[in-house]
């Protein structure tokens, strides 16, 4: 197994399981098949159920939880028409699916009632004078249509001209106040633990004197805290009365979790059945790396606005793949009007869900988090994206993919120390720092990050005639030319004079940078190098330079480069300590992970015709455990490394030298 596909092995190993997550996302948070997801508008008649054992069964759990048998029994029914009487569906989680209905319906009935009566008292408060009101933070955009006021700062008591001001309501005694947003926000914290049916006694309870429109805040019922219900889901209540408002919901798009984009995924409200959602509901994932970056709060704010209309809409469809496939909603009951409704932040969503998972699911594992639930569920639906043979689909990922791709790999070049318009891009998986971009490199994608015609015509010449594989890579960087040209050539092995054996050297004068040659040997792994226990070994060469930067360096893992059986010319190089003629530089050309690279060398200076080509081996002579060990360097340098063997080298140099000389 390569070192990659290893890392991607780990990966998936560590990830939570997605169907571990099943009931988590089919009730209160989420639901996964269409049929549940209209499941509170569907009708049936009352002769579905024969008052049985099961039936009395749930009747008495319902009772349990406070719904008398009379509430619940029209609920059950349109419940088992819905699930096709499947009772498992019914009693899963102890009637959860009965009693969110049920509740549902409550308030449904509830919210009939109170909006008689809201807009009866708002007629009467138009009445009232003017000195009373005080300006309130109003809803953020009025509905599309409707001209959209100045936001007043809270601090701010002048209202804004042209902004519609509502007002704040008188509090009850023992009511708590909103007047300052940390006020908001410590009642935020109790109506999640209200929300999640995790109620203290002394746990106050914000209530509606049905005057006017509150200040947004938190989930709250009317008359009661939402803590009276055994239900656990979450809950988010849009306002089913006054003027239709553009409210924020906290909308998780799956391209600003840093993560793939859920390219195919749509994020919309819940149309009534039979009807198409309007296209301004939909937010089309698309990656954007600096979104990536964004913090949680940025992107909560960042989300785009979905319209909530009047008294409609039990649920709130947050991400879901175009085929319908997955989708994960948000109970959302609107048809109870609360003027208090408040936009949870993403934050307080995430820890909503989480409580929920943690109490509910029973899930022990401390590292669970909503985010990474999240981040598997695009994943995977991105997966089912790029395997879809739908036509869209595959544009979507393709394009995605080669945003990533390019835009990653753009990142690494210049992390390289590179810069932008040095990146040679002409090679569909190549970004390498060279300056053949200027020359003839293009950017092989198109602004909509498609492949470049010319550049796939390339390609497809080349996969049908192998012979011209290097048109693949960058045509202009040395190593090609020489590979096309035959650069190598010109280097010849001859016998050293002074005990090195054989050598390398040039009958042409070379200019200082210019490219030598390449080093090609056997691709083998740390621990075969050391199995093949040569004795003479050339220098091996590690191609991977992050081999030891990833925790424990494994041998076994690990690559380089041996040229003791199999190689070039560049196996005759000597060693020579610092002060060498030439420089081993690595070169990316096919490897778009910066893992494994190609080894050319390049002259360090001017260089005579017939000097023996020497390079750097980088070599510890003093580290016995290594293979360095293996000869004692002749090299002559002043900066000879090898202290231990001087004289002795000096002498072998000198005896070789009048060797050739005789
Ligand atoms: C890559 S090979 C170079 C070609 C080698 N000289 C030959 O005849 O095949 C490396 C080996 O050359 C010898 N060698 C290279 N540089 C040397 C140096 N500075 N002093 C002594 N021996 C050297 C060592 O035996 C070393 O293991």
């Amino acid at each position: 197994m390569s070192r990659r596909e290893g890392r991607d092995s780990d990966s998936r190993q560590n990830r939570v399981p997605l169907k571990a997550f099943g009931p988590f996302f089919k009730l209160g948070c989420a639901s996964v098949n269409q049929s549940s997801r209209t499941w509170l508008e569907t009708t049936c008649s009352s002769s579905i159920i024969a008052p049985n054992r099961i039936v009395l069964k749930a009747f008495k759990a319902m009772k349990a939880i406070g719904i008398s048998e009379n509430k619940a029994k029209p609920v059950l029914q349109k419940l088992l028409k819905l699930y096709e009487k499947n009772w498992k569906l019914i009693e899963e989680e102890n009637y959860r699916a009965l009693a969110d209905a049920s509740f549902e319906e409550e308030d449904a009935k509830v919210s009939e009632q109170k909006k008689a009566k809201i807009v009866e008292q708002g007629e009467n408060f138009e009445k009232e004078p003017l000195a009373d009101v005080e300006p309130l933070r109003p809803l953020k955009r009025l509905r599309r249509g409707q001209e959209v006021p100045a936001t007043p700062s809270r601090s701010n008591s002048s209202p804004v001209s042209g902004a519609s001001l509502l007002r704040r309501p008188k509090l009850k005694e023992g009511e708590l106040p909103s007047t300052s947003m940390q006020q908001q926000s410590q009642d935020k914290t109790k109506a999640l633990q209200l929300s999640t049916g995790n109620v203290g006694a002394d746990t106050p309870c914000l209530t509606y004197n049905g005057k006017e429109p509150v200040l947004p805040i938190i989930a709250f019922t009317e008359n009661s805290c939402i803590s009276e219900r055994a239900s656990h889901g979450v809950l988010i209540r849009g306002p089913t009365v006054g003027p239709l408002y553009e409210v924020s919901i906290a909308v998780i798009h799956p391209g600003s979790l840093g993560i793939r984009d859920s390219s195919a995924g749509n994020v919309s409200m819940d149309q009534p059945v039979g009807q198409e959602p309007h296209p301004s509901q939909h937010i089309s994932g698309e990656y954007r790396s600096s979104e990536a970056q964004a913090s949680l709060t940025e992107r909560s704010s960042n989300c785009e606005l979905a319209n909530v209309p009047e008294g409609s809409h039990s649920s709130l469809e947050i991400a879901s793949s175009t085929l319908g496939e997955v989708r994960i909603s948000l109970t959302c009951n609107s048809a109870v009007g609360s003027p208090n409704f408040h936009k949870p932040t993403l934050d307080e969503l995430i820890e909503l869900m989480e409580q929920r998972g943690l109490r509910s699911y029973k899930i022990t594992d401390p590292n669970f988090s909503v985010m990474n639930v999240m981040k598997d569920v695009c994943e995977c639906y991105w997966e089912m994206a790029t395997n879809s043979s739908h036509e869209s689909q595959e544009r979507v990922s393709v394009m995605a993919s080669l945003d990533l791709l390019r835009k990653s790999t753009a990142q690494d070049a210049l992390l390289f120390g590179g810069s932008e318009e040095n990146i040679c891009m002409s090679s569909s998986m190549n970004a390498v720092v060279c300056a053949c971009v200027r020359q003839s490199g293009k950017y092989v994608y198109s602004s909509e990050g498609l492949l470049e015609k010319e550049f796939l015509d390339e390609c497809i010449s080349m996969t049908q005639d192998p012979q011209q594989q290097c048109l693949l890579n960058c045509r202009c960087c040395p190593l090609e030319i020489s590979r096309n040209e035959g650069i190598i050539e010109p280097c010849k092995a001859f016998f050293t004079p002074d005990g090195k054996g054989w050598g390398l050297r040039t009958p042409e004068k070379l200019q200082k940078v210019a490219f030598v040659c390449e080093y090609v040997g056997e691709i083998v792994t740390v621990t075969e190098l050391y199995e093949r226990n040569t004795k003479n070994h050339n220098c091996p060469v590690l191609l991977d330079p992050y081999w030891a930067s990833k925790g424990v360096p494994k041998d076994e893992e690990a690559l380089c480069l041996e040229a003791t059986c199999y190689g070039n010319v560049a196996r005759f190089l000597n060693h020579r300590c610092f002060d060498a003629n030439l420089i081993e530089i690595p070169v990316e050309i096919e490897s778009p992970e910066h893992h494994y690279y190609h080894l050319a060398f390049f002259t360090t200076r001017d260089v005579d015709a017939f000097e023996e080509l020497i390079w750097d081996y980088g070599i510890d002579f003093d580290d016995h455990d290594h293979l360095s060990n293996a000869f004692q360097c002749r090299c002559g340098s002043k900066f000879f490394r090898n202290m231990k063997n001087l004289y002795l080298s000096i002498d072998s140099v000198e005896e070789g030298q009048a060797k050739i000389l005789a």
